[in-house]
């Protein structure tokens, strides 16, 4: 928590309300249905909090924009950036109904309203949106191509539309066929040694494979 203060110190009384309730919520619902590991549900403000806002030291999405986080698990990166962003519309996504129960939850217990959930695969929405975040869900060709078309191809964000998507590890093979794509290192922003997951890669809409 006082990381996160230091690093938005804007932050709005409601915010930080909704960040400082954000780590009993997940305790709580973590016991009834398990959708963080045991042993990162006590680290989860720097191993999930955290770590998802890192996409908004690359990217402020302006009020108005609509995002969908792809396969967000327990609500990361979706609703961490929720909190920071209450002026922008996202749309979390999950195959696994469970996880979208757990979602459906905290969102209603932090009182979000810029927040809809599908227990979906991604495949089946029909939608566009300025960005599509997501963290540990797939490779990149697989990720792009379950995602066509899903992203508008004008925005207020003019041609910084895309995808933002937290990886770790060597991205040079990963990221060939991807040339327009921008890799942004969080290490300093991000020093849990325990993540190797420490990279932003922003992928504008504009490129065609
Ligand atoms: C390793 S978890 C990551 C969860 C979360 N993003 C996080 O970082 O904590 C991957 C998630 O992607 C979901 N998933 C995989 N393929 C998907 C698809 N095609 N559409 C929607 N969700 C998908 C899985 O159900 C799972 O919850």
């Amino acid at each position: 928590m006082k990381e996160i203060i230091q690093h938005f110190p804007d932050l709005t009384e409601l915010q930080l309300e909704q960040f400082s309730k954000i780590g009993d919520l997940y305790k709580d619902w973590n016991q009834k249905i398990n959708v963080v590991s045991r042993k990162d549900i006590d680290e989860i403000y720097s191993r999930h909090v955290l770590h998802s806002l890192g996409i908004a030291k690359v990217m402020s999405f302006k009020d108005g924009a609509k995002v969908m986080d792809v396969g967000t698990g327990g609500g990361f990166p979706g609703i961490p950036l929720a909190i920071l962003f209450p002026e922008v519309q996202f749309h979390l996504v999950d195959s696994i109904g469970k996880k979208i129960k757990v979602v459906d939850e905290v969102v209603e217990g932090l009182g979000l309203t810029n927040v809809k959930t599908s227990h979906s695969r991604v495949e089946e929405i029909n939608d566009t949106y300025d960005f599509i975040v997501s963290r540990a869900v797939a490779h990149m060709e697989t990720f792009t191509h379950w995602i066509k078309g899903k992203v508008a191809k004008k925005s207020n964000h003019e041609l910084k539309n895309g995808i933002l998507y937290l990886k770790g590890g060597d991205l040079s093979e990963e990221l060939q066929n991807f040339p327009k794509a921008t890799i942004y290192e969080l290490t300093d922003f991000f020093k849990d040694e325990f993540f190797d997951t420490k990279k932003v890669v922003h992928l504008p809409i504009k490129y065609k494979p």
